[in-house]
């Protein structure tokens, strides 16, 4: 977990919006390779890797996986019935800790981000593979009953990351491209920015990641949901 390594490389880290900052470089080489090989493990069943659907049907355009929590078009559960129906696997602590770690460096950056970073207890993970051609729709993050940050850790190809406003799906937004090791959070006053990824940068992962193609993205969140209570609300991201 670096916040200098970016800047050596010429990324310095950069607040996008009030409350929203990238880290270039957060996680080294040896790091990227340790996530990327327990993602590849979480991929496989039961409650592997799958391809969303909205309500409605459609596909989304990436294949995702959970842990904690499994999300399906627009609600948590904690079983993955849009797989197999078994029950989600566990949030490893080491996971979180990073997590929590990365809060606190952006905090550190724009204290805006998260008041309290110590007790960031994220209790739920998206893992996104993309490929060459996948995306993700403008979208807002908001089936968590809480308002602490949203972590997002980037493995493989580059991508195109569009990061907007609260008050809708529309502009101003600002393009960045979210790198191999790269960490961004967001928190705050946008914590309920739409975003989304526009497209994958193909042929972009560093060799030493050992990585054919694609990206691969690392979402943690605090849900603020008990098992008794699960929240049913949503906006689209195909
Ligand atoms: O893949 C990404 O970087 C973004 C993922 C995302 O926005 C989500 O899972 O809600
Ligand atoms: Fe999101």
């Amino acid at each position: 977990m670096n916040v200098e390594e970016g800047a050596l490389f010429g990324r310095p880290p950069v607040v996008v919006a009030p409350g929203a900052v990238l880290v270039p470089g957060w996680l080294g080489p040896d790091a990227q390779r340790e996530l990327l090989e327990a993602c590849r493990g979480w991929a496989t069943g039961p409650a592997g890797l799958r391809r969303p659907r909205m309500p409605d049907g459609t596909p989304l355009h990436m294949r995702s996986v959970c842990l904690g929590w499994h999300w399906a078009p627009y609600r948590y559960s904690r079983t993955a019935d849009d797989v197999d129906g078994a029950p989600v696997k566990p949030l490893p602590d080491w996971l979180a800790e990073w997590a929590r770690t990365g809060v606190g460096d952006a905090a550190r950056l724009d204290a805006r981000v998260c008041r309290r970073w110590q007790q960031y207890a994220p209790d739920a993970a998206i893992i996104n593979f993309y490929d060459d051609d996948d995306r993700l729709g403008m979208h807002q993050d908001r089936e968590e009953d809480n308002a602490a940050p949203v972590v997002s850790l980037s493995l493989g190809d580059r991508c195109v990351f569009r990061f907007g406003h609260p008050g809708g799906r529309g502009r101003p937004w600002q393009d960045v491209v979210l790198h191999s090791g790269d960490l961004f959070v967001f928190g705050g006053p946008s914590r309920l920015a739409f975003h989304g990824v526009v497209r994958t940068i193909p042929g972009t992962a560093p060799p030493e990641l050992g990585i054919r193609r694609g990206r691969v993205s690392v979402t943690l969140r605090e849900t603020g949901l008990t098992d008794r209570a699960t929240r049913h609300v949503g906006t689209a991201r195909n």
